[in-house]
């Protein structure tokens, strides 16, 4: 207990991933994942279906051992942080339990944590303190889930992870969600969240880290992963003329060529452009800032042809 209450006063980070493995026989779901989220901070795991955030938020919460490396919450083992009720998850499993109202279902929840927040209060933050006396099993599913969020901030964790919290969710109930997330987070606490959704982690996470077959390919705020997926898109009217050109133009990492449009993705686009003046080859030119979504398109490598999807 003293080595519990001394550890809140350390500047320990919330998170730690050190090099975390783990694999179910070939698939390397976490394939060395070093990461770190420090308190009071906002944290999105970004990836698509399969890219091991399940896998990776088990091992935070103690649910599944690394095969190697290690995770710690708050500097010690995660069954620790998580028994001294300094964790509050949301996973993705989980049916609402028959007949009970939700003022009693987070009243039993609270119940087993050594410091629990008034009842009232968790169902405020989740923002169904109008909801106290109905049925958990009566709710839309967006009431649902914030009855989920209720139950895991009872325990006034420092701490909060959220398995992709809002899918299923429509854009209102989405930006409710978010709005009670926030009012937790501005408490000082720790929030890791996974998510497919790039707006999402855009907009409410302070950093991101961008998780691919099991590894973090990018970590940074989305500003950061922007400039480093290379700054700008030029795009152009080809007229017929050959391409194998375009990869060597200044600046250029990648391009792709649609019909007769030309797309290059460029870190230098002033260097980009005055290349294609001196061809005489600006038919219809656009430039535009690289966007988050082609950003996590390059980092999680996939074909240039989705390049197609940017506005
Ligand atoms: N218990 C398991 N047994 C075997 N393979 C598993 C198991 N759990 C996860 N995997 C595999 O590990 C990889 C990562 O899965 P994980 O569920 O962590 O990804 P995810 O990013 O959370 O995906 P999603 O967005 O679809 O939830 C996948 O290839 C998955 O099939």
């Amino acid at each position: 207990m003293t080595t519990d209450l001394m550890a809140r006063d350390t500047d320990e980070p919330a998170v730690a991933f050190h090099d975390a493995v783990k694999a179910f026989g070939a698939v390397r779901a976490v394939d060395g994942i070093d990461l770190t989220v420090r308190r009071g901070e906002t944290v999105a795991l970004l990836g698509r279906n399969g890219a091991g955030k399940s896998t990776a938020l088990a091992l935070l919460l103690g649910l599944d051992e690394p095969d190697s490396g290690a995770v710690e919450l708050f500097g010690s083992a995660p069954d620790r942080a998580v028994a001294a009720g300094r964790v509050g998850a949301m996973l993705q499993e989980g049916r609402p339990v028959p007949r009970v109202t939700v003022r009693e279902l987070v009243a039993f929840v609270a119940r087993t944590y050594p410091a629990p927040m008034p009842v009232a209060e968790a169902l405020a933050l989740a923002g169904i303190g109008g909801l106290a006396d109905r049925r958990v099993d009566r709710l839309s599913g967006g009431q649902t889930q914030r009855v989920r969020f209720a139950v895991a901030l009872v325990g006034n964790p420092e701490l909060i992870v959220l398995d992709e919290p809002t899918a299923a969710l429509d854009v209102e109930a989405r930006q409710e969600f978010w709005d009670s997330m926030r009012g937790y987070a501005r408490r000082g606490n720790a929030v890791l969240f996974s998510t497919h959704y790039l707006e999402e982690a855009d907009e409410y996470a302070d950093r991101i880290a961008v998780l691919d077959s099991g590894r973090v390919v990018a970590a940074g705020t989305s500003e950061e992963l922007k400039r480093s997926a290379g700054g700008h898109l030029v795009s152009f009217d080809l007229a017929g003329g050959p391409t194998e050109w375009l990869g060597l133009l200044p600046g250029v990492t990648s391009y792709e060529v649609r019909g007769d449009r030309a797309r290059l993705r460029t870190g230098d686009s002033d260097g980009t452009v005055r290349a294609l003046a001196g061809r005489d080859a600006v038919r219809r030119l656009e430039v535009t800032p690289v966007s988050l979504n082609d950003a996590f398109l390059a980092l999680t490598q996939s074909p240039l042809t989705t390049l197609e999807t940017v506005r």
